[in-house]
Order: C-alpha cells, then sequence, then structure tokens
C-alpha cells in the first residue's frame, strides 16, 4: 500500500458500482466487496443476504461511505484488522494523502459517521437500580439504529415478552428460622469456579452499545466473578477480548457453525491455542434468518435516503421489509451427526446453545454433550417459541437424568436475581442475561461492574428471604417452588413421551 491517494482522487470513487473508502488512515476499494457485505443487523447472524431487496440493504451499508470516509462507523462495528485479512491487494489501493482534506470534505465525513450514543440525559450510573433501567438508559441515549438491535427480537415479540413475563407465573415457597445471617452463591459452572452462576451472554457488535465494547463485558465479568461467553460475532479480536481480563480468567466461546466448513475448522484450531477459554457454545437455534422488523425498518429508511441522493430508487414493490433468507455463513444443514466433527476438532467442553424441548435435551445427553443451554435466542429467533423457563421446568419433570449428565444453563428474559434463584432451584447449573448487561456497556467496564452487582445483591438477598443458605446445595430442590401456576402452560402428557415414561417407572 506505498501509493498516496489524494481526497481528490477518493471522491472520484463514490458510486456502488466504484466503490473506494478511507478506513483507519487507507483507502480500499469495496465496489465487489460491498454487495456480499452482512446487511443483517442481528450480529448473531453474519449472514451474506441473498433475495434482491436483502442485497440492496447490505449494498447500502457500505456504499453508503462511497468516496468518503467510513472510518468511525467501521471502528464501531469491526476490529481493526479485518478489512486487511478480508480484501484482497489489488483492493488496497494506498494510504490516505491526509495534506489533501479540504474543509468542505471533512464537514461531508461528518454526515456519512453513523451517530452514536449521545450524552444528553444520560442518567447517571448512580441512580441505575436495577437491570431494567440499564435498557431504558440505553432506549433514551443509544443511537436508534443500535437500539432497534439490541432490544429487537422476531416478528411479534412473542417470544420475547413470555420469556421475561413467564418468570413471574413461577412462585416460591419461602421458609423462616433458618439464620440466614451468611449465604453463598458460589459454585462451578463447566469447570470454572464463579461467584454466582451467571454468564454473560455472547452477543454480537458490543461496540454498538459504547465503545468498550465487548473488552467492558470482558472486564467487567472478571472483576464480578461471573463468565463472559465472547460471540463469534463479535466487534473486536478474540485475543483483544482475552486481554480485557487477567491471564488467567475464564470465559466460554459461542460459535456459528459456517457453511464453509473448513471456516469453521479453522475457528476451532484458533479457539483451542487459548486457554483461557473453558467452553465451546454452539448455537443451533438460527438456522435461518429470522425477521427483526425494528430493525427493518430503519434499513429501509437508510436505503430510501442513499438511493434517493443518487436518484435511482431501486427499493422493488415488496419494500426492503421482505423476509430475509438464508444465504451466508451459518449452516442450515447442521445436524446431531455434526457433533463427532466438532468433537474432532476441539478438545473443550460441548455445550449446545438454543435447546426449546425436553426430547433435544435429552438428544444432546445421549450424544455425550457436557451442556445446554436452553434458550431462544432472546426470542430472536422463532417467535411463538416456549418461554425458556417452561421448557426447563419440562425438562425437569420429564427427562430428570439430564442435570445428573451434564449442565443445564438457561438464558432469556432473566432480569432478577430472584429469577437466577428460580432456575437454580429447577436444577439449572447456570443463568446466562443478555441485553441487560449489552446495555450497561453504556457506561463501561463499571457499568458492567454494576449490572453484577445489582444480581448478586438481589440473588443474596431472594436466598435469605426464602430461607437458602447455600445456593449450590439448593440446585434441583422443587421444595422451594411452586410451579402450579407454570404448569398449565406445559405440553399436555400425552404429547410428552418422556413424561409417561417417567410416571410408568415411579
Ligand atoms: C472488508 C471488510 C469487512 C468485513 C469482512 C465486514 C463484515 C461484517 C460482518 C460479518 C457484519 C455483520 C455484523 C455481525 O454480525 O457481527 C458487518 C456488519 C457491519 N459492517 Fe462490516 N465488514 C467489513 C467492512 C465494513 C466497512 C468498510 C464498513 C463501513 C464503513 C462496515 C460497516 C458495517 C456496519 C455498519 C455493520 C452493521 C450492519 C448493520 O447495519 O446492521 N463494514 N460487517
Ligand atoms: C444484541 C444481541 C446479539 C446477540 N448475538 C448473539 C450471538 O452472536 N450469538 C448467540 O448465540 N446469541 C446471540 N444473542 C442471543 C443471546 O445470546 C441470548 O440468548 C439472549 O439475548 C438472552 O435473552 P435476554 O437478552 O432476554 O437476556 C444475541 C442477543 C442480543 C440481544
Amino acid at each position: 500500500m506505498a501509493k498516496r491517494i489524494s481526497t481528490e482522487e477518493l471522491t472520484k470513487h463514490a458510486t456502488a458500482e466504484d466503490c473506494w473508502i478511507l478506513v483507519n488512515g487507507k483507502v480500499y476499494d469495496l465496489t465487489n466487496f460491498a454487495p456480499e457485505h452482512p446487511g443483517g443487523a442481528d450480529s448473531t447472524l453474519n449472514v451474506i443476504l441473498s433475495a434482491p431487496s436483502s442485497q440492496l440493504m447490505a449494498l447500502a451499508v457500505i456504499t453508503k461511505y462511497a468516496g468518503k470516509d467510513g472510518t468511525k462507523t467501521y471502528n464501531t462495528y469491526h476490529s481493526a484488522s479485518l478489512i486487511d485479512k478480508s480484501l484482497t491487494d489489488a483492493e488496497k489501493k494506498g494510504e490516505f494523502d491526509e495534506s489533501t482534506t479540504t474543509a468542505a470534505w471533512l464537514a461531508a465525513q461528518q454526515e456519512a459517521a453513523t451517530p452514536k450514543v449521545s450524552s444528553d440525559e444520560k442518567p447517571p450510573l448512580s441512580a441505575i437500580i436495577n437491570l431494567d433501567d440499564f435498557e431504558q438508559a440505553f432506549a433514551k441515549v443509544g443511537g436508534k439504529k443500535a437500539q432497534a438491535y439490541i432490544s429487537g427480537a422476531s416478528n411479534d415479540l412473542l417470544t420475547l415478552n413470555a420469556n421475561k413475563s413467564f418468570w413471574q407465573k413461577l412462585w416460591f415457597r419461602p421458609r423462616i428460622m433458618r439464620n440466614v445471617a451468611s449465604v453463598s452463591t458460589r459454585t462451578r459452572m463447566l469447570g470454572c469456579e464463579v461467584a454466582m452462576p451467571v454468564w454473560i451472554c455472547p452477543m454480537g457488535i458490543a461496540k454498538t452499545a459504547g465503545e468498550e465494547g465487548e473488552k467492558a463485558l470482558g472486564a467487567g465479568a472478571a472483576s464480578s466473578g461471573i463468565v463472559h461467553c465472547m460471540s463469534t460475532a463479535a466487534s473486536m479480536s478474540v485475543e483483544d477480548i482475552l486481554s480485557s481480563a487477567p491471564k488467567t480468567y475464564p470465559f466460554f466461546f459461542q460459535l456459528y457453525v459456517d457453511r464453509q466448513r473448513h471456516k469453521t475448522e479453522a475457528v476451532l484450531a484458533q479457539i483451542n491455542q487459548l486457554y483461557q477459554i473453558k467452553a465451546l457454545f454452539i448455537t443451533a437455534d438460527l438456522a435461518v434468518v429470522s425477521k427483526r422488523e425494528a430493525d427493518e425498518r430503519i434499513r429501509t429508511q437508510e436505503i430510501t435516503s442513499v438511493y434517493s441522493s443518487q436518484e435511482k430508487s431501486r427499493i422493488d414493490k415488496k419494500g426492503a421489509g421482505l423476509a430475509r433468507t438464508t444465504g451466508g455463513f451459518i449452516d442450515p444443514a447442521l445436524n446431531w451427526d455434526d457433533i463427532s466433527w466438532v468433537r474432532r476438532h476441539t478438545t473443550l467442553p460441548i455445550v449446545i446453545k438454543g435447546i426449546q424441548s425436553a426430547a433435544d435435551a435429552r438428544k444432546a445427553m445421549e450424544m455425550g454433550c457436557q451442556g445446554i443451554v436452553i434458550s431462544n435466542h432472546g426470542g430472536r429467533a422463532l417467535d411463538g417459541a416456549p418461554a425458556t423457563i417452561l421448557v426447563l421446568l419440562e425438562i425437569r419433570q420429564d427427562c430428570p437424568e439430564v442435570f445428573e449428565r451434564m449442565e443445564v444453563h438457561i438464558d432469556g428474559g432473566v432480569r432478577r436475581g430472584s429469577d437466577v434463584l428460580k432456575a437454580v432451584c429447577l436444577g439449572a447449573h447456570g443463568v446466562g442475561v443478555g441485553r441487560p448487561f449489552q446495555c450497561s456497556v453504556l457506561y463501561g467496564t463499571e457499568g458492567v461492574e454494576t449490572a453484577a452487582e445489582i444480581l448478586q445483591d438481589e440473588l443474596e438477598t431472594a436466598m435469605r428471604l426464602c430461607g437458602v443458605t447455600d445456593l449450590e446445595a439448593a440446585r434441583g430442590d422443587m421444595s422451594y417452588l411452586n410451579t402450579s401456576e407454570l404448569e398449565q402452560y406445559l405440553p399436555k402428557p400425552e404429547r410428552r413421551p418422556w413424561f409417561a415414561g417417567l410416571r410408568a417407572r415411579l
């Protein structure tokens, strides 16, 4: 990249058909790459969309910066090295010649940058007293796009809402007079000593929530004694995220299996070298891209403005809100036989994330997995899928042996320390919390620490008031729970083969 590129030359390549962009002091030709650039807002997806209008969306993400400086937006979503790794030498056009910039050019760059968090009206951290407050703070000051991305879920948000409200249908049966002056929440999850059985869910592009991104999640988890499960779709490199915590501090790694299996094999080879990573969470609930309407609406606006400014609107009759089809990255052919393939490429415990039925929990156990996460992707996968706490109850009733043979984790709508206690009493080994932690990145590492501290404090309080002194000892002890209200939502016993079997055994 020895050649120097002037502002004048850069601005000559300012269309979708001839698209040069300045990123971190270097000029790149993204013409060929732009149509392939993922346009899906769920970082979880890493998807290259295939429908024509979806391609248009993808294109718009990049072409918006044609002939301009895309550094600010690029750095919000990506690690510095990604672009050099992804493009060919011919596409690296040269160093940008800063001496050629003009006031007008610099002003134009301001418009192109994606607005980030505005500091107006940001509540002080001291005003945050529960996990919902983090989401509300973010809704107030986070950018519109980031807000749609983080809070969004599929279609009518049925599963998103059920995840949260169903925790409230499970009631406690407290015990009293038990000397709860001191309580212990310490336990082990997947071989890691933790202060409480909580992990931070894998969530893509954490830099959308704040500049420290995944580093805040890693550092905050480490200083709070919990574990951060990093996403395949993180906005920072694995090494950068690991560097946020002390050298021996544990992390989990979440994997999407790529259609191009050799790419997944390369990721696994890299992860195998990193002794800080203690478990591999394979996400299996998102075989195809779901529809996230909040995000699609924002993208529609973006596309409209990009193409109307070029007087060349190409939005088809169906608009940009077409149901998205997969085309890229995540392999929809992933199936249970692939566990043995993954096993050949990793030495880590394998945890299947996205279990939504007792039958699949049993299957994971029979396949020799070390753990499962009952999850529906926080309502971002199949809308209408059951609330996760209901699935935990179903597994508990139908195949309790699962809890003996592997670790059972759960996420989705967990917002209170008392939810953690409920999950543990039903038998869970660990509980994942997603959006509130992502939103806490708005306040950097301190925000993440505060979120963990709130959960820890609420958990200890719930334990004391319920008469539980040792969380580990209470695992699976359903005498602390009244499940009656929840049970009416379980599938009928005749539709639950394992349940019938259990009855016969009793
Ligand atoms: C050539 C290198 C690049 C690669 C391999 C790449 C890859 C990706 C991937 C995989 C995603 C999906 C996000 C995720 O799920 O984590 C994404 C999102 C995104 N990328 Fe890139 N990208 C590149 C360059 C750029 C550039 C140059 C820009 C802008 C100047 C950009 C802006 C964005 C934005 C804004 C998103 C979020 C998508 C959305 O709007 O929802 N990327 N990119
Ligand atoms: C912004 C966002 C990004 C996510 N990205 C991923 C991901 O990359 N991989 C994954 O397995 N799950 C991903 N998820 C799902 C979470 O890991 C988790 O299952 C879910 O958020 C839990 O629900 P909660 O947010 O209600 O706590 C994402 C969720 C959100 C909100």
